[in-house]
């Protein structure tokens, strides 16, 4: 039986547990249900913390999970990233008060708070930063106030938390993060998540594309398949009237109503947009 970890709380949570429903899985009915088995698909289900689920990853306890890059990272674990997925984009950047510090480099010598202390300290490294690395469990934007940092290196989305606290982010973001699919390294883990994988990304592909139909002047067919080429090719069938044909094409969601306004435009009728609701491709 596969063993696949995901995230019990957190930024994270409602996103992969959506997900996973969406790929057909059996998900947890409450949040106290720690272990969900899906007999069905033949995978257990291991409620964690997400900074954890990197470590069980890597140390081959269970053989896949969703977690973020970030925290992959921070952990040090040997897991190895399979696919992004398209949800909880952050970025994790240095903050400090203006005028304070301003570049990287200022933070020699200084105190830096995080909860993120393998990424923050594997950054200074790299650019030959010394300066110490208080770790914190969250809320570290406080930390400047309450006098134990001079500057910090936290998870950024929105940028309110920094702002409602006089904070103001300095130098290039350390890293871009999003949720992802990560497996064990081990020999025949990657086959061993390819189901799990395909299906994830079948969510993704069902949630980015949509399914366009319209009805099409013949002579007007190949100017219309370049605006809709689909991921392969169009499919274009025969219509009764001869002088038609009728055009199918996936094409990507965002920006779907102009597609249709220009097809509109060239002499396409009856221009019809589906959801698909899953799909392997
Ligand atoms: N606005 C956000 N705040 C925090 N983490 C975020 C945010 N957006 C995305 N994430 C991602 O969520 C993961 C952090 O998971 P964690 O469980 O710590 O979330 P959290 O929202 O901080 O939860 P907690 O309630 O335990 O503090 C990281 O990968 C981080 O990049
Ligand atoms: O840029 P923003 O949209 O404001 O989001 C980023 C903030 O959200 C997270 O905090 P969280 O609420 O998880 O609290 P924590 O610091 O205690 O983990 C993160 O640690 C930042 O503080
Ligand atoms: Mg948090």
């Amino acid at each position: 039986m596969l063993r696949i970890a995901v995230p019990n709380k957190g930024s994270l949570s409602d996103a992969t547990v959506d997900m996973l429903r969406e790929a057909g899985y059996r998900t947890r009915r409450e949040a106290k249900e720690l272990v969900v088995t899906d007999a069905d698909n033949d995978v257990e289900f291991f409620y964690l913390r997400p900074r954890d689920i990197a470590v069980y990853v890597g140390s081959g306890t269970v053989d896949a999970g969703v977690t973020g890059r970030d925290l992959l990272l921070d952990s040090g674990s040997n897991a190895v990233e399979v696919m992004s997925l398209g949800f909880g984009r952050s970025t994790f950047r240095y903050a400090g008060r203006p005028g304070h510090v301003a570049t990287v480099e200022d933070i020699a010598g200084k105190r830096v708070a995080t909860s993120y202390a393998g990424l923050v300290r594997a950054d200074l490294e790299r650019r030959g930063v010394s300066a110490a690395v208080v770790r914190l469990d969250g809320a570290v934007e406080t930390a400047i106030t309450l006098g134990v940092a001079d500057c910090i290196a936290d998870v950024v989305e929105t940028g309110t938390t920094l702002r409602n606290q006089g904070l103001e982010v300095f130098g290039e973001p350390i890293l871009r993060s999003e949720a992802v699919l990560i497996r064990g390294d081990r020999p025949g883990e990657a086959v061993a998540v390819e189901v799990l994988q395909r299906r994830l990304a079948g969510v993704i592909t069902a949630r980015t594309y949509v399914m366009l139909d319209y009805d099409c002047p013949r002579e007007l067919v190949e100017k219309a398949c370049e605006l809709t080429p689909g991921l392969e090719s169009p499919t274009v069938s025969p219509l009764q009237d001869e002088a038609w044909v009728a055009v199918r094409a996936m094409v990507p969601r965002v920006g779907r109503n102009r597609l249709m306004d220009e097809l509109y435009d060239l002499g396409a009728r009856a221009i019809l947009v589906t959801d698909i609701a899953a799909c392997r491709l």
